[in-house]
């Protein structure tokens, strides 16, 4: 039996690392998606493994069944339908069976997705042996949330192969979860970003779970309707970062100026509840829209500028910010920092040519562009029929 899932990646419009610590930001999902899919062995295969392979990294797991039980006795018989976290003990023991597999040094950041994965497939499926494909189309660690649509992606494709959710598998094409579906995917994708991340808000794998635009705020969600088209040019500036650092190193920076920090956050808030309402307002005219584009330019620049105070800008971030600028155009950067992408604004009214020339002129930095479509579809499943 076979179940396809894919996730998408988002990008944060205001609010984060604050979020962290319980500011309100706002993010939408982003029109790149990592897909998963999922084939469980039948007794004709004879085959009793059970196999991951990470095609973006090139990189191929496999454990006979047995071994899986050994290693992960605990989460072989955790209940598919109440999200369970990986205690630290659990994650050093996987890490350390990890060793056998000798992942290149350059790629050692993905052994915490290894460890999500078998915690998520674990805890889920118990010790059954499949196939596991992963691919995406994000970049990783780049600040678009892959960890999140890693986890989303893979929460849903086997809680699809669970007894725990319900999925009209009778339909064509990709499937939506119902509410409740979709809100224990996006608990266990939670427990999987816990992995990944360390302290994450949620807000990652929320988005990529429901899709659309978002306002969270200390685990709630509001869906956020806007009729406003938003224009935003990503840049990635191949610069590579971790999640789990960029967040720990906030969080140590607040330990030490507690006050100071806690200001910072405070006024995140206000940037992301003004974003939120912006974006909110019905727009009848030209002119109304661009003051409100020009109203979020200054919510960004702020934002940029308490990123920049929270310790996780980065000079190629700060490259991006200066050849926008010299355009008239407003930039922040998007996810942990630290490198990683860029946001900038393109407003409505704004030519063609000149949107040409900044992605050049980016581009000659060595940079990376794109233009993603904003606010589309969360978790999707397709059935791929009985072998
Ligand atoms: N397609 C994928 N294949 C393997 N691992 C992945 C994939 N997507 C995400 N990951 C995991 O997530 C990590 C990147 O997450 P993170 O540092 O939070 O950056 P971001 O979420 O911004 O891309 C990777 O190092 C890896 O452990
Ligand atoms: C920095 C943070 O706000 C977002 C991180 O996003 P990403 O992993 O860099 O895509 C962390 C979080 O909210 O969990
Ligand atoms: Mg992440």
């Amino acid at each position: 039996m076979e179940v396809r899932s894919r996730a998408p990646g988002k990008i944060i419009l205001a609010g984060e690392h604050a979020v962290v610590h319980g500011s309100a930001a706002v993010a939408a999902s982003i029109g790149l998606y990592t897909s998963v899919s999922v084939r469980l062995s039948s007794p004709n295969d004879n085959d009793d493994t059970l196999t991951l392979h990470l095609m973006d990294v090139g990189l191929e797991f496999s454990w006979p069944v047995g071994r899986i039980k050994e290693m992960l006795p605990d989460s072989v018989n955790n209940d598919a339908s109440s999200p369970a976290t990986c205690c630290e003990e659990t994650t050093k023991l996987i890490l350390t069976a990890l060793k056998d597999f000798k992942i290149p040094d350059a790629k050692i950041g993905i052994a915490s997705g290894v460890i999500a994965f078998l915690w998520l497939y674990t805890s889920i499926l118990g010790n059954k042996a499949a196939k596991v494909i992963v691919s995406s189309e994000l970049p990783l660690g780049a600040g678009l949330g892959s960890s999140a649509a890693f986890c989303v992606s893979l929460s849903g494709a086997l809680l699809a192969l669970s007894d725990s959710v319900q999925v009209d598998f009778d339909q064509e094409g990709w499937v939506s979860f119902g509410e409740k579906d979709q809100q224990l995917a996006n608990r266990w994708a939670f427990e999987g970003e816990k992995i990944i991340h360390g302290k994450p808000s949620g807000i990652d794998n929320t988005v990529s779970t429901f899709g659309n635009m978002i306002k969270f705020k200390s685990g709630v969600l509001t869906c956020i309707k806007s009729n406003m088209t938003l224009k935003m040019l990503i840049t990635n500036t191949k610069v590579g970062r971790n999640t789990k650092a960029l967040v720990a190193g906030v969080s140590e920076r607040k330990n030490r100026h507690p006050d100071a920090m806690t200001s910072v956050f405070t006024a995140v808030e206000f940037i992301s509840n003004e974003f939120a309402s912006i974006i909110q307002t019905t727009t009848c005219s030209d002119d109304e829209v661009v003051e409100k584009e020009q109203r979020i330019r200054e919510l960004m620049e702020m934002n940029q500028g308490l990123l920049q105070c929270m310790g996780v800008s980065h000079a190629s971030i700060e490259t991006v910010l200066q050849t926008t600028c010299k355009y008239q155009l407003t930039s922040k950067l998007t996810g942990a920092g630290g490198g990683g992408c860029v946001l900038t604004l393109l407003p409505a009214l704004l030519s063609a040519t000149v949107i040409d020339k900044v992605i050049r002129e980016l581009e000659q930095c060595g940079f990376q562009c794109l233009i993603a479509e904003i606010g589309g579809n969360g978790l999707e499943c397709r059935f791929d029929g009985r072998s």
